[in-house]
């Protein structure tokens, strides 16, 4: 089967399971939306999609193949935004996003970047290291990401967490936009996505005792 499959994934954390037996599969053309309570173990799922944890039991596939098999395949086709922004702060968003093309395979075009920031409200910002940036603006610059690597998988932990509405809808239609051309998106948000993301199905955690 095409896409990305978790096949009866276990996960536990400090002798507390946080899910067991869970298995479902992000599809080309779907936007998952993963939520449940705090602790529920939403991050630590998605961790364990990207392939920075190991599960404690359970497979993951790619296109039918195990996944372990196909690492560097599909990191080519991934982007991962933590929900922390991943940015050093003492460098600038060009220099962050410079740094960020060159360990994800992206070409950095300069003209590119300053264009998707500009679309993100950074315009006169793009040279300050980002410790000066504000909260959203730090989230801005993480999430022009998305906007300068071409990948079929985009794996987003709590993407829109100091967002102000406008910059909500504007990652909301583009993942929208991603899903109308074969994207796969899991993501997890504590606030609900609106009708701007698209049509979705929904994964819940149930906080495990
Ligand atoms: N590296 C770790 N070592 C020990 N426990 C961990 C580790 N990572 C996560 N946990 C525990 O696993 C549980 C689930 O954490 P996780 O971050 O996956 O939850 P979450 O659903 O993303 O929560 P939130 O909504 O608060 O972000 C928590 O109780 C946390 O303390």
């Amino acid at each position: 089967m095409a896409g990305l499959a978790a096949d009866n994934l276990t996960c536990i954390k400090r002798d507390r399971v946080l899910f067991t037996d869970l298995s479902f599969a992000l599809l080309p053309g779907r936007l998952i939306y993963l939520r449940g309570p705090n602790g529920a173990g939403k991050t630590s799922l998605l961790r364990i999609l990207t392939g920075l944890s190991a599960p404690d039991a359970g497979e993951l596939s790619l296109d039918g193949q195990p996944l372990e098999r196909q690492r560097d395949t599909f990191n080519q086709q991934l982007i991962y935004v933590g929900h922390k922004a991943g940015l050093n702060g003492a460098l600038t968003a060009m220099e962050n996003l410079r740094f960020w093309c060159a360990q994800h395979g992206a070409e950095f075009v300069p003209a590119d970047t300053y264009r998707v920031l500009a679309l993100l409200g950074l315009v006169g910002l793009e040279e300050v290291p980002v410790r000066m940036l504000s909260a959203g603006q730090q989230r801005r610059v993480a999430l022009s990401r998305l906007w300068l690597k071409k990948a079929t998988y985009w794996i987003l932990d709590e993407p829109f967490t100091a967002l102000d509405t406008d910059g909500i809808a504007l990652l909301e239609k583009h993942m929208r936009q991603h899903v109308a051309q074969n994207g796969a998106i899991i993501t997890t948000s504590h606030q609900p996505l609106s009708d701007l993301a698209g049509p979705m199905e929904e994964l819940v955690l149930e906080y495990r005792l």
